[in-house]
């Protein structure tokens, strides 16, 4: 029998994501009570919603400084509620589901919109699950302006919890502009869907250090103007390889962005070159993803890179303490020549080898999707997550979607999409490329972490000889470690049999 649909729904956290989803699920029919920690982040709300919805919609939503209001407005304790968490990961979340568990009942359903670690959503869960409250782990992507018009999203958990809320969702949720297909899908059981989320993460890393890198050598190295890098990336954003590729896009208008007041200066000129999020803990999914690059035992050198970047940048004050010791010239880009003719050919190169390191974060980021979910036994879809990232988040990128989606459809279970043929055709047409840039650009000291990153990630995983031969001699040599021989053939990934005694202790 189908379920009763909520009519209400309970937003808790009222910061940037939290007050657009509740303005989007107001214009989705639904009644909204919104509470908030700060008094005056619930105070701030007035201008927001009266400036932002349609004066009918106005009485929709109704903001609460205290829980027992709140929740009363959603029918209180004895009749089944449908919340929504957008706080912060780690201890916010416990910290509300202690603070409304009195009013919690059979029949709730609680969707957690942060950017949660896996294991903690698994323990919500399960703590929950003999009282019949269904804790959904609901990955939301796409920034304070798709919360409020159209986010991806990944949910995953209880079948029939999801069952009764996935017409809201795909209400709610981004469409795909070429099929109209909403982008939400059950990904599978607990936790899931916040790994998910995660990994999406982990590629928008991977996607921010190429584009990053790209601005650089056409800034920095050949002294292009910012309105014309706008109007490149703009051009790379419409068609081809990098067709709504939605950091493109973006980048295109942040390059053309001026004050609007004063003589002429581009806002990206005044902002400083720090990422701190990571380094501050206020974000995890960038950590977790490396994290679990490494104890998953997959190569995301791309993503780990960019990661790495992001760290070094995050300290500015000691990363000046360096530059003292070691000199400017280590870390300084250096200016260009190029002659026109040269420069059209190169911008092309770099505009293929932005396309061939983003498919490598792509790889990367599904490749761990893969392992997790068969180290989990998830059954996650890769094809769904291609899916569900057409539209309304950061790793939106056309091209790729339409490379990869029907790959995936057809092949099913897929271990390691560098081991898929269209893959690695479209590696082979670009990493020409990509290695052509990075041979350049190294020269003119231009900082690539993660396009160099990315070259070296397709040339060792095609290595048919890898010099860890060398290694794994060594290792042999100092720890016993033991290895296979070549003519044993690939093997398994276990100790080999053979040691040699290099020397006798
Ligand atoms: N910003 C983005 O682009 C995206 C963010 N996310 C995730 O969504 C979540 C919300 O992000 P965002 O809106 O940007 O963050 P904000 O900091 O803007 O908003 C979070 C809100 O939650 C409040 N809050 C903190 N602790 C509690 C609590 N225990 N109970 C109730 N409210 C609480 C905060 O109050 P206070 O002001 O006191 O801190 C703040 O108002 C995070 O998990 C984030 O990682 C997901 C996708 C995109
Ligand atoms: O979740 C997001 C987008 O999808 C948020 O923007 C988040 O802040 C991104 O952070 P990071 O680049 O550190 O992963």
């Amino acid at each position: 029998m189908p379920q009763q649909a909520f009519e209400k729904i309970g937003v808790i956290g009222a910061g940037s994501m939290g007050s657009n989803m509740a303005m989007l699920f107001a214009e989705n029919g639904l009644h909204v009570s919104v509470f908030d920690v700060k008094a005056q982040n619930i105070d701030n709300l007035a201008p927001v919603f009266r400036d932002g919805l349609e004066p009918e919609l106005h009485s929709r939503i109704v903001s609460y400084k205290e829980y027992p209001p709140f929740l009363d407005s959603l029918g209180g304790a004895n009749v089944p509620k449908l919340f929504v968490l957008s706080i912060p990961h780690g201890s916010a979340a416990d910290k509300v589901l202690e603070d409304i568990d009195n009013y919690l009942c059979t029949g709730d359903v609680i969707l957690d919109g942060g950017n949660e670690w896996y294991e903690n959503a698994q323990r919500r869960q399960k703590a929950l699950q003999p009282r019949g409250i269904s804790y959904i782990s609901m990955g939301v992507s796409g920034g304070y302006q798709s919360a409020r018009r159209g986010p991806s999203i990944s949910p995953s958990g209880d079948r029939d919890a999801l069952q009764k809320v996935l017409p809201l969702l795909e209400r709610f949720a981004a469409k795909d502009p070429k099929t109209g297909q909403p982008c939400v899908a059950n990904l599978g059981p607990a936790g899931c869907g916040h790994y998910v989320k995660m990994v999406h993460n982990g590629i928008e890393q991977g996607i921010l250090g190429i584009v990053n890198e790209a601005w650089e050598i056409m800034y920095k190295c050949l002294h292009i103007d910012l309105d014309e890098i706008s109007e490149i990336f703009g051009k790379w954003g419409e068609e081809g390889e990098l067709r709504r590729n939605f950091l493109i896009n973006i980048g295109a208008e942040i390059c053309g962005r001026h004050h609007p007041d004063g003589p002429p200066s581009h806002v990206v000129n005044e902002v400083q070159d720090k990422v701190v999020q990571d380094a501050d803990d206020s974000e995890g999914t960038g950590i977790w993803s490396v994290m679990e690059a490494a104890r998953r035992h997959v190569s995301a050198p791309t993503i780990a890179s960019a990661h790495f970047f992001r760290i070094a940048s995050a300290d500015r004050a000691q990363r000046l303490m360096v530059v003292h010791n070691l000199g400017e010239s280590i870390g300084a880009a250096r200016k260009q020549h190029v002659e026109d003719a040269a420069r059209g050919e190169f911008l092309e190169d770099l505009r293929l080898a932005v396309y061939c390191a983003t498919l490598a974060s792509f790889a990367q980021g599904l490749n761990l999707i893969a392992r997790a979910s068969e180290d989990e036994g998830w059954g996650v879809d890769l094809a769904s997550c291609i899916r569900i990232w057409r539209e309304g988040c950061i790793i939106r990128s056309e091209y790729i979607a339409d490379l990869l989606q029907p790959l995936l459809e057809k092949e099913g279970k897929v271990t390691n999409v560098l081991t898929l043929k269209r893959v690695g055709e479209e590696v082979a047409r670009t990493i020409p490329a990509l290695r052509r840039v990075v041979q350049r650009t190294l020269e003119w000291n231009a900082h690539i972490p993660t396009l160099s990153a990315s070259l070296e990630y397709y040339k060792y995983c095609a290595g048919k000889h890898l010099p860890s031969q060398f290694m794994e001699a060594e290792l042999d040599y100092f720890g016993a470690h033991s290895y296979d021989k070549k003519s044993e053939g690939a093997g398994e990934v276990k100790k080999g049999k053979h040691h040699v005694e290099w020397k006798r202790a």
